[in-house]
Parts: C-alpha cells; structure tokens; sequence
C-alpha cells in the first residue's frame, strides 16, 4: 500500500502511520462460496433463542465463544448444526440473510451465492417452505437495499443418501423455490461426488447450475469425480488440486473455477497457518481462483478480512487483488448484463484492497 515514506517534512513519530496512508479502495466482489448458516453472529443467536423461547447450552456468549476453536470440518459442523435449532420461523431466516447482507456490503460484495441447507432444517421439523421462503423474501429486494444482486444455491448434505437429497431436491422443484443452482457440503472425507451421480443429472434436466465441495479434506480425486461424474461447473474449496499436478494443468485449461476460503482453511486445519496457504501458489499456477468467506460467524471474518489478513501473510499485488475479484465475478452464474456491470465498476478506480 503506498504512503508517503520519503516525500513528506512530517517525521512518523509526530502523525499517525495511519493518517500518512491512502484510504485502500474496497474491491467489488462477487462472493461464490457462503453458506447462509454460517453467517449466524452468536449475538443473532442469542436473540433468537430469546424470541422462540429456546433454551441454549451456553451461559452466555463468552461461553458459546469459546465452542470456536475447531480442530477439522467435523468439529465444525457438529457446532454448526447444533446452532441452527434457532431458526425457527420466515422472519427468523429473513434476520439472519439480513444481517449477512449488511455486512457483506460493507465488505465489498455486490454480487452473492448464497447457499442454504435445507435438510438440515427439515430434519429439525422447519418445513422447506420456511427455511426458503424467509431467505428468499431478503434476496428478492437485496440489489436495491443493499446493492448486491443475489442468487439462491440449495446445498446437499453428502454426509445423507442421494434418496434424501433427491426427495428434496423434488420438493424444491415442486413448490417452484427460487433456486439457481445445487451444491454439496458437510462431511467430505467418506462421502466422494460419485454418491450423488443421480442428483446431480436431475438438478441439471431441470436447468440448474452445479457447483459442489471437493478437495477441501477430501483428496485432488474427487475434484476429478465432481468434474466427470457431477458434471460441476465450479469447485468449492479445491485446494487440494495442488497435490495432483495434471489436475491443476486440466482446471487451469479448462479455467475451472474454484471458490477458495483462506480463513475456514486456516480455522478447520486444512492448513496450518495463513503463511501456509496455497493460494499465492493456486494464483502463481494460473488457477481461476476467487476469495470467500465460507461460514464467516465461526471463521474469524467476511471477504474483506479474508483480504486483509491475506494481504498482512502475503505480498499480494494489486493486480493479484483485482484479479482475484475478477475471478469472482468470472466465475459467478449472474447474468452477463451483470457481470459487465460488476466487472466496469471493478476497472473504475485504483485496484487497493483493505
Ligand atoms: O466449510 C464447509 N465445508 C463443508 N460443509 C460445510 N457446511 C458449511 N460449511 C461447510
Ligand atoms: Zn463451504
């Protein structure tokens, strides 16, 4: 980031660094791998549980707090899961999809993917029709509240049987839900892509987009099985591609994207520490690689603070930065009005990021 080291009278030590330097310009982004869950804050979780009268394991939320340190996905999850007996009403989703745009909009976003689970409130007893409608109610008025355009993508649980995900995935269909596209999430390791071989032909008869998890846990295979078996446009997660040399060559021909979460890598153990991470190297190798903030309430940040602390780990260049953002929108399935939009406004100033 510049400042003005060497062309300034003013000594450090009489201003602060922080007044020397340029405002970072906020990057335009499209945010392709957000599931709607994680975006709970556990204060929204508290008031909440208030509302239904639902009582929470946790004394407060110092000690729901401290539930936050993960030692792999499952760990995750099994927090994740647990959190959502929240949600119980329309208004309830609408809140929480609320309160996420908000925020994103202040992170930069103008377009979001919003992925929601829906077995795992029907298997709470919250009927499809909620769960859909309640999200769907915010995303239906977003560009104009908020100025990011939205679509909805209905997550699988890969970890349930493809009988479940397909009656599902009929009830969605049947009431007409507002739905863009499938993917797959939850526990990856034991439960490769070739599982879901049959859902994933029907959602694409019926002109949905395909993305799903691969190579977060899981190993470089079962991007290849998400590829030929699902017939996935997008690979959410992806970096252990990295392990498989010809897989890298064929997703950079292919320009395959993949929608990369740094700070979930980091908080699940897929990588040890951010100086860890292979994204510098996923961008080196000529990958079509985008930032996102996967669960953002149990991850430690939104995009921007994924950018901000890939920015303290990294020397990411601004042409890294803004290339990452036209990555993003890219590989996003909005219109192509809209990426034109999206992609002027991104060419339209200084390419800093926070
Ligand atoms: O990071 C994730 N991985 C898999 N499933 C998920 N469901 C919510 N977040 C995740
Ligand atoms: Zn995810």
């Amino acid at each position: 980031m510049d400042n003005f080291a060497g062309g300034t009278a003013v000594p450090e030590t009489e201003l602060d660094a922080a007044e020397l330097e340029v405002p970072a310009r906020i990057l335009p982004v499209a945010e392709l791998h957000l599931h709607i869950e994680g975006t709970l804050q556990p204060e929204l979780i508290f008031a909440l549980a208030e509302r239904n009268g639902i009582a929470l394991p946790y004394a407060g939320l110092d000690e729901l707090r401290e539930r936050y340190e993960f030692t792999d996905l499952q760990s995750f999850l099994d927090l994740y899961y647990a959190n959502m007996a929240v949600l119980q009403t329309e208004q309830d989703f609408a809140d929480m999809t609320r309160a996420y745009l908000e925020r994103a909009a202040a992170a930069g976003v103008r377009h979001a993917e919003i992925m929601m689970d829906p077995q795992a409130h029907l298997s709470r007893g919250i009927p499809l029709s909620t769960c859909v409608n309640g999200v769907a109610s915010v995303l239906a008025t977003s560009q104009e509240e908020f100025g990011i355009s939205t679509l909805l993508i209905a997550a699988f649980l890969r970890d349930l049987s493809e009988e479940s995900a397909l009656e599902v995935l009929d009830g969605l269909l049947a009431m007409n839900a507002p739905i863009a596209a499938i993917g797959l999430d939850s526990a990856e390791v034991g439960n490769p892509p070739s599982k879901f071989e049959r859902l994933y032909a029907k959602a694409r008869e019926a002109g949905l987009r395909l993305t799903a998890h691969a190579g977060e846990e899981g190993p470089a295979s079962y991007i290849i099985e998400a590829l030929d078996i699902l017939g996935v446009e997008r690979i959410d997660h992806g970096i252990r591609c990295m392990d498989d040399p010809d897989l890298v060559e064929r997703l950079v021909d292919a320009r395959i994207p993949l929608t990369v979460c740094p700070l979930s890598n980091v908080r699940l153990r897929a990588v040890d520490t951010l100086a860890d991470h292979p994204l510098p190297a996923m961008l080196a190798a000529g990958l079509n690689v985008s930032v996102n903030s996967d669960d953002p309430a149990y991850f430690g940040g939104y995009v921007d603070d994924n950018f901000a602390q890939l920015g303290a780990v990294f020397e990411l260049s601004d042409f890294d930065k803004a290339r990452l953002a036209a990555n993003s929108i890219h590989s996003s399935f909005a219109s192509e009005e809209r990426k034109a939009e999206l992609l002027d406004e991104l060419n339209g100033g200084d390419v800093a990021h926070a």
